[in-house]
């Protein structure tokens, strides 16, 4: 990529529609890269289905790139808690979640359980506002961070990306670009513009966060697609990192990981959360058990949309859950 490139963002518009649904706009780069890869991106849409037309249409708007004095200093983002409040989500007629309230606390790692199809991902994918990348989808309810909601009209889609970061279940570097380009590639895409040194220091300490710098500092110079699985996806953290999320989602990232690959990025989890809140959503019972001190048991039961079942704290649901359903499933009886 080179430094002169200008970020395009795209104007976000009204999310919110008639009935209280928000549904999707045009994608934008900054969205672009933290899509999954092999992901075509989201067609360009006129006008959401339920948002007032927009005078002129969603026209892209070429803003400077802006230096944000503390990205690149040691500082670590404050921690943040994520809120989420009566969600309820559609993909066309078809709802998928159902009312859906969880509280994300900060520094903590919130584990996402269910069956398969009972709306995790989409759940995670509402937190930081890639559901309406989906032409049909809408929903409702609030996004809080912090107790602002992400969904405000006031607030840029690229400012809710830079703060809710996105790792994907398949590793997603690109794969032509260095390592240490694919570190700071969210830095153009989100507007920041960085120094020479602050990038340097950034992507050592995006790479020592995220468990892989002993391992590539000596060859970040080569491309990403280079490294093994595991250390893809750790530089897909890496990535995530550079903009100093608050917050990072995590959709099964070891699922595609063999088991050493596995423990190295549970690991990493462990102290990421020092500095990061963290949510995944895991098939991995166990591995729900190892990383989260909170948990959230989805399900969509006879053709109901799908909800959270039971939450709370992880040794508890595992140990002592109060819904049977919750029980029998922790315990490999269904799902
Ligand atoms: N892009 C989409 N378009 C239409 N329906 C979708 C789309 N994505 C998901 N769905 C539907 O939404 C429901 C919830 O899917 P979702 O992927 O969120 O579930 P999940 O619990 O994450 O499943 P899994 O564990 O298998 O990943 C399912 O019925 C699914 O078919």
């Amino acid at each position: 990529m080179s430094d002169d490139i200008t970020a395009v963002l795209t104007p976000a518009g009204d999310p919110h529609g008639p009935n209280g649904r928000r549904s999707r706009r045009n994608p934008s780069p900054a969205e672009l890269v933290s899509a999954p890869a092999g992901a075509a991106p989201a067609p360009s849409v006129s006008l959401p289905a339920f948002a007032p037309p927009r005078a002129g249409g969603a026209a892209d708007v070429h803003l400077p790139l802006t230096s944000i004095p503390d990205l690149a200093v040691d500082l670590p983002s404050p921690l943040a808690t994520l809120d989420a409040r009566g969600i309820t989500a559609w993909f066309g007629d078809h709802q998928v979640l159902d009312r859906v309230s969880l509280t994300m606390p900060a520094g903590e790692v919130t584990a996402l359980i269910g069956p398969s199809g009972c709306g995790k991902s989409t759940f995670l994918r509402i937190l930081n506002r890639m559901h309406e990348l989906v032409p049909s989808a809408s929903l409702a309810g609030e996004v809080l961070l912090d107790g602002v909601d992400i969904y405000d009209t006031g607030r840029r889609l690229t400012e809710a990306r830079r703060d809710i970061g996105m790792v994907f279940q398949k590793p997603n570097p690109f794969p032509a670009m260095s390592i240490y380009d694919n570190v700071v590639a969210g830095l153009k895409l989100t507007g920041i513009r960085a120094s020479r040194d602050e990038k340097d220091h950034l992507v050592e300490r995006s790479l020592t966060s995220a468990g892989l710098w002993k391992e590539v500092k000596d060859r970040l110079r080569q491309p990403g697609g280079g490294l093994s699985g595991g250390q893809q996806q750790r530089l897909c953290i890496a990535r995530s990192l550079a903009v100093k999320p608050k917050v990072l989602l995590m959709d099964e990232p070891c699922s595609a990981l063999d088991p050493t690959s596995t423990r190295v990025i549970e690991e990493t989890m462990g102290e990421l959360q020092k500095e990061v809140t963290i949510v995944i959503v895991t098939h991995n019972m166990q591995q729900a058990q190892r990383v989260s001190q909170q948990c959230a048991f989805f399900l969509a039961s006879q053709g109901q949309p799908g909800h959270i079942v039971e939450h709370g704290d992880t040794a508890e649901m595992f140990d002592a859950p109060i819904d049977p359903r919750t029980y029998d499933y922790v315990n490999g009886r269904f799902g």
